[in-house]
């Protein structure tokens, strides 16, 4: 299920929120209230402010049943119109209360209390990266920055999202940058947390309509998306991809522009760019013809072919491949010996191999950008990202 709480933590809560389609949706926030009455009350609305303290997003089939339960307790019966067909998000709400059929107030409070307390164990031994456990450096919710051995790492931290990336995770990614860019690293490395390296953009960016509509979403869109790959470009320091697992979009697109790219033998990369009604960004429409030839650019950012490591690693999107069994022993054993370099010669090194190109990639960039403003408005790609809310909920 993806298309019920779509916007996961908001303010230190989840928020339940009904989507319609993807770029037309009414931000209607389900907000929680104390309004239930009953033997355990106490525990019931208790276990409605755990919800909101809970670290790990549960999942939407799980927000599903909480949903369901909460209605259960504070109103009773399902007593609202079903939704039509293709009200996704709403109709299954409606569904999951609908299915507790007469279940007494007090039972679903009990229930909901249950599920609670059992989301509440399972998320204290989660396996997202606690803050304390790897130092993680303060400001920052979706990555988890570490300096060590003259080497900044920044991690992307969703893996129960597969680290898609949200529009907070790309302002906090342009925060860590220029962090990175003036600390005393000398080399910068981004990999992920858990089994993906990153999903690419997530596709609830689409869903999140402002006041001006989606005109002003998809123009905030491109010059968000301007202003990340232009941090990108323009990053003065040796910059590193320790790809852990699967690659998806953005995130693949955007390796062009990395001076070293190294994969374990379980990622892959994929640029569905022609399913999702889009084109190609972070200057991948130059880089990568320029790094394997037109035609295998053209396999991968028009027809969607999705590449092995050793794939891409034949093609120089990749630097070295490795063994996943031993990917971060080999890949950290070589880049503490690079981080030990001459700082100032790597980074002089850097600007000359990347000046020559810099003014290139960024009108690069902007065209790109102002193509996607208008692809995110087509109904190629408005009916590809419902597409994909709709085969979740399916699921
Ligand atoms: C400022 C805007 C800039 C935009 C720049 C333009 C960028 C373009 C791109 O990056 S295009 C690429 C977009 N990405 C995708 O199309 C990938 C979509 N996801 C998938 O196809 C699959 O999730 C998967 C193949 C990555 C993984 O499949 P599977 O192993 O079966 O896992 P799940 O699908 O169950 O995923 C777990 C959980 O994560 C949610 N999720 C994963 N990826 C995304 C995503 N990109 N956007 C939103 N949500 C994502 C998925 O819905 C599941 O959530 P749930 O547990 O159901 O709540």
């Amino acid at each position: 299920m993806a298309l019920v709480g779509v916007s996961g933590r908001r303010a230190g809560c989840y928020c339940l929120r009904a989507v319609r389609s993807p770029l037309q949706v009414p931000a209607l926030q389900l907000h929680i209230s104390k309004t239930a009455m009953g033997a355990c009350q106490k525990d019931f609305e208790s276990a409605v402010n755990q919800v909101k303290l809970l670290k790990k997003d549960p999942g939407n089939e799980v927000k599903l049943k909480l949903y369901a339960l909460y209605k259960q307790a504070t109103e009773g019966a399902c007593n609202t119109p079903k939704p039509g067909l293709f009200d996704l998000i709403n109709k299954a709400k409606w569904d999951a209360w609908n299915a507790l059929g007469n279940l007494p107030k007090e039972t679903a409070r009990q229930n909901y209390v249950d599920l609670v307390s059992g989301l509440r164990s399972s998320s204290d031994s989660s396996s997202q990266v606690k803050p304390e456990a790897d130092k993680k450096r303060a400001g920052y919710d979706t990555l988890v920055i570490t300096s060590e051995d003259c080497i900044t790492k920044i991690m992307l931290n969703r893996p129960a999202k597969k680290n898609a990336l949200t529009t907070q995770m790309y302002r906090e990614i342009m925060l860590a940058l220029e962090a990175a860019s003036k600390d005393d690293s000398t080399i910068t490395v981004f990999t992920g947390n858990g089994d993906y390296y990153s999903s690419g953009n997530d596709l609830t960016n689409f869903t999140d309509i402002p006041p001006g509509g989606i005109e002003e979403k998809a123009k905030n869109s491109a010059i968000l998306l301007r202003d990340f790959v232009d941090c990108f470009i323009d990053f003065p320091k040796p910059l590193v991809a320790v790809v852990n697992g699967p690659a998806v979009g953005i995130s693949v697109t955007i390796l062009g522009l990395f001076d070293l790219v190294y994969a374990s033998d379980r990622a892959t990369f994929h640029t569905p760019f022609s399913h999702l009604g889009q084109t190609p960004e972070g200057c991948s429409s130059y880089t990568f013809p320029k790094i394997m030839g037109p035609a295998k650019a053209v396999e991968m950012l028009i027809f969607g072919k999705k590449l092995t490591a050793g794939e891409a690693y034949a093609q120089g999107l990749v630097t070295e491949v490795f063994p996943d069994s031993t990917f971060q022993k080999e890949v950290w054993t070589r880049l503490k010996a690079y981080s030990k370099l001459p700082q100032n010669a790597m980074h002089i090194s850097k600007q000359i191999i990347r000046n020559h190109e810099k003014e290139k990639l960024h009108a690069i960039n902007a065209e790109e950008s102002r193509i996607l403003q208008e692809r995110w408005l087509s109904d190629e790609c408005m009916n590809a990202v419902m597409d994909f809310f709709s085969r979740k909920a399916k699921l």
